[in-house]
């Protein structure tokens, strides 16, 4: 699959190199200047080679989620970005092919598989409203009487998760089929032992489950949706195999890459918007107000962010600020989208 004409591995080690981005990319550039017309390929180096130092910054201001066994053991210091524009042009640094753990980032895919198995049916079992609290808290579920705030915290997901397991036959692999069917590899895995260690842990999931079941919120046996739900949340990704399977939602819903088409272009303007307002728990209105584009965080340190009609791009750091979302991740999207004047608003 040839979709993305360019691969670049961008160490910003030379000049060279960085000019050869300028030069052969305008993608940021699109409906502006050209690529070697004044402005646009400083601005691209400057955005590319700012990056490693804004990641040195942030180091030690987190701390790596500890209460998932496995997570606790990924190095810290370290960092991934890759960007994949809707024309296939793809740009990556630092550990961008380096796999770690999605979390949370899979419940943006779920919404979306959830979304083409059961369509409307959806927004019965989760709001769309943001969630005040931590994105597992239980009063939360009680207060608002057994329907999850959003499909973005732990017990929205949960709801989402079984209506998966009512309509799939193997609901376990669904997650993990689609992603490989959106960036055409087989290279993507739930990984059992950090899937394993959560089930042990996750007494407080299993709380979210039961109280979702006592309001009847959840189908399924809870041990049956957690189960999955771990699976989901256990995939291993890279930044760059994330940006290009969330490129649907940069289209209109329709992978450029197997030009399949995901959910419908409304949806995808739903998904977004819900991404945008929940999609960093409550550190929405924050990022919002400092970044400014749709994005799901995830507790292995990953944020994937959406520039509808334009780009998307996945950050990966592990540690997290107190809501759950990766420092570096939004300092370096918080860079990235300011150089490329992406935010929505
Ligand atoms: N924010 C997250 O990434 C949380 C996902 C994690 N698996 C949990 O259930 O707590």
């Amino acid at each position: 699959m040839n979709f993305f004409k360019s691969r670049i591995q961008a160490s910003f080690k030379t000049e060279a190199q960085l000019r050869q981005i300028g030069n052969d990319h305008g993608a940021f550039n699109r409906g502006s200047r050209a690529p070697d017309e004044v402005g646009a390929g400083e601005r691209i180096e400057a955005l590319l080679s700012d990056i490693p130092d804004i990641a040195y910054a942030g180091y030690g201001e987190g701390a790596v989620a500890d209460y998932i066994p496995g997570l606790r053991e990924v190095p810290p210091r370290q960092y991934g970005v890759a960007i994949a524009c809707q024309d296939g042009t793809l740009y990556q640094a630092g550990e961008a092919g380096q796999q770690f753990s999605i979390q949370s980032i899979s419940k943006l895919f779920t919404l979306a598989l959830a979304l083409r198995l059961a369509g409307e049916a959806v927004w019965a079992r989760v709001g769309r409203d943001p969630c005040m609290r931590k994105f597992n808290s239980v009063s939360e579920v009680e207060a608002n009487l057994g329907i999850p705030s959003n499909p973005f915290i732990n017990a929205g997901a949960l709801a989402i998760t079984d209506l998966i397991v009512s309509h799939s036959s193997a609901p376990r692999r669904i997650l993990q089929d689609l992603l490989r069917r959106l960036i055409d590899t087989d290279d993507i895995f739930s990984d059992p032992r950090i899937a394993r260690g959560e089930a042990e842990v996750g007494h407080r999931n299993a709380a979210l489950g039961y109280l979702l079941k006592d309001y009847g919120n959840l189908d399924n046996r809870v041990e049956d949706v957690l189960s999955v739900y771990y699976a989901h949340c256990a995939i291993a990704m890279s930044c760059l195999e994330l940006a290009q399977s969330a490129l649907f939602l940069a289209c209109d819903g329709v992978s450029p890459i197997t030009g399949q088409r995901i959910v419908s272009a409304d949806q995808t303007r739903e998904i977004n918007a819900v991404l945008a307002t929940c999609g960093m728990y409550n550190g929405a209105g924050e990022f919002a107000f400092k970044v400014g584009i749709p994005a799901k965080s995830g507790v292995g340190g990953g944020i994937l962010a959406i520039v509808p009609q334009r780009m998307t791009i996945c950050a990966w750091s592990p540690e997290l600020d107190p809501h759950g979302n990766s420092v570096v991740g939004q300092r370096i999207l918080q860079h990235l989208v300011k150089q490329i004047r992406a935010s929505v608003y």
